[in-house]
């Protein structure tokens, strides 16, 4: 294609939303108006799911359950009007909560004011809370918001260590939807020991944000918590950023979130055109479908030329691989969906991994993501005529021709700025795409039952765990790896019972191992 053409094809494909001043160019992916005419049908289908999904059909039907999120944004949507209701209060609710925590009308036992918010939660519960604060948190935050999204026992105390000073007047979100995910449950415990060692009541610095009636709220309730927060069960956790999941740390950290909400709710009202080429979510969706031929063939590599975006590659990789990474399309037939999804932030990337965009294997399509506003107020030059945002600038675009020249597609999106009304038109962006996407290739986008394998396995290796220490408290002498497994009952499954006795005996948790750790056979093990 000469350059007159691709002007051309730049100019035919480009979408751009007044409100939002926001630009999606398609125009260097290499689809053809065959391809779109073929994908036509499919749209229409997509467009049709998506509308019985905002109007309350059930759209999750593994676990029958309606898909909501796009009310949250747009209360006036929802089906019923105890539901709008109910979103308007949390939404106020939520506000007047924070204004009280800064204001120090709510503050903790032993102080006058919180002055920072320790959030718990894992997944859909912390990725969102997580990008929306790297992305649009004042430089001076009324409040610091740190973050446990893990089980890993070296984080938590790196993270209690670093914040030690400020226990007292530290503010604990614990969120989860389900209430029972047991690496946020272990983080609440770890902290309100942390708590307690410190002479600190834990219930007057908790908050629960959580389903209702899940384990984590009766706790709450009974323990008189700050407050507690409903989770809707027609939420999911990966598309809650806009529930009180996403709203009250964001709300804490004095990010404007009607602004978050008004940003989305402008992004689903222009992705709600069945018009292909005036909706935005479907272009996306359209170009993730020709660039891995509807079976995520391509990976989709994330780059945001925009260190406050960060996050949203780690945001986006659930949103998409838990949502459209499937074994069995709605009909029941095995099709090993999904679109891998990874990516850091340009320039950074120039410098890592874009050699092997540009030379290496052609198994991706990028996205980048342009950010107009360089920075608030002027920009000293760095040579005659030149700023450092000039060079982010010219490094996308050099990325972008350099990859086109070797036949890598790619996608950028374009932004005024990054400020909570992007951030939420960005949210919002993506996750219809997903919805549509999901349509096209027939799967469900919102249950993650493969995540279930995982947790059930994990569970087991913890109760073999519990065997294998019995059975050496009892032996009078040490036992080998064989003979361990055979008296828990597991005689196939030496392999699993080594690395639970290499774990206790490297934790000092009362299990000895003796002999060549090169040769596993030959060990003894016993009770320490
Ligand atoms: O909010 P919860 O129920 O703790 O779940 C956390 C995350 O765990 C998952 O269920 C996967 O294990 C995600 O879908 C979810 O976002």
């Amino acid at each position: 294609m000469d350059a007159a053409a691709h002007w051309q094809r730049y100019q035919d494909w480009l979408y751009y939303h007044e409100g939002l001043e926001l630009y999606l160019d398609i125009s260097r992916m290499g689809f053809d108006d065959a391809f779109v005419s073929q994908m036509q049908p499919k749209f229409e289908k997509a467009f049709a799911d998506m509308e019985a999904l905002e109007n309350g059909a059930i759209a999750n039907p593994d676990e029958n359950r309606m898909v909501g999120h796009y009310w949250l944004r747009n209360p006036e949507i929802a089906p019923r009007d105890e539901l709008k209701q109910e979103i308007l209060e949390n939404i106020e609710r939520i506000e007047n909560f924070a204004r009280k925590i800064h204001g120090g009308e709510i503050h903790p036992p032993k102080a006058s004011k919180f002055t920072d918010v320790l959030s718990i939660g894992i997944g859909g519960s912390a990725l969102g809370p997580q990008f929306v604060s790297e992305a649009l948190s004042p430089d001076f935050p009324p409040m610091n918001l740190h973050f446990i999204d893990n089980t890993d026992p070296a984080g938590i105390d790196s993270l209690l260590a670093r914040i030690r000073d400020r226990l007292s007047t530290t503010l604990v979100l614990v969120i989860s939807k389900s209430g029972g995910t047991p690496d946020t449950r272990n983080g609440a415990i770890e902290v309100q020991k942390a708590f307690e060692a410190n002479g600190l009541d834990f219930s007057g610095h908790a908050v629960a944000i959580t389903g209702h009636e899940s384990a984590l709220e009766k706790q709450a309730l009974s323990e008189g918590w700050v407050a507690t927060f409903p989770m809707h069960d027609w939420v999911g956790g990966r598309t809650s950023e806009m529930s009180a999941v996403g709203l009250v740390p964001a709300a804490l950290q004095g990010i404007d979130i009607r602004a978050l909400l008004a940003g989305a709710k402008a992004m689903d009202e222009a992705t709600r055109r069945w018009e292909l080429k005036e909706n935005p979510a479907a272009l996306l969706a359209l170009s993730w479908y020709y660039a891995g031929n509807g079976r995520g063939e391509k990976d989709m590599v994330i780059l945001p030329y925009k260190d406050s975006l960060l996050l949203f590659s780690r945001y986006l990789q659930q949103l998409v691989m838990e949502s459209l990474g499937k074994e069995k399309d709605l009909d029941g037939n095995t099709v090993y969906q999904g679109i891998a999804v990874y990516g850091n932030k340009g320039s950074t990337d120039q410098h890592a991994y874009v050699q092997q965009l540009r030379e290496g294997v052609p198994n991706f399509f990028a996205t980048f993501i342009e950010v107009l506003e360089e920075r608030r107020g002027t920009s000293p030059e760095v040579e005659p005529g030149v700023t450092t945002g000039d060079y982010l600038f010219g490094f996308l675009y050099g990325t972008r021709e350099a990859l086109y020249e070797n036949q890598r597609d790619s996608i950028t999106v374009t932004v005024p700025q990054v400020d909570a009304r992007t951030v939420g038109a960005l949210i919002a962006l993506y996750d219809r795409a997903v919805g549509f996407y999901a349509s096209l290739v027939n799967i469900n986008a919102y249950h993650q039952p493969g995540v279930e394998a995982g947790k059930k396995a994990a569970a087991q290796v913890l109760q073999l765990q519990k065997q294998v220490v019995e059975i050496l408290q009892k032996s009078a002498q040490p036992l080998s790896l064989e003979e361990l497994a055979v008296r828990a009952g597991v005689g196939d499954r030496v392999e699993m019972i080594y690395k639970i006795v290499r774990h206790l005996d490297a934790n000092g948790r009362g299990v000895k191992i003796e002999g060549n750790p090169r040769t596993p056979s030959s060990l003894h093990i016993s009770a320490r």
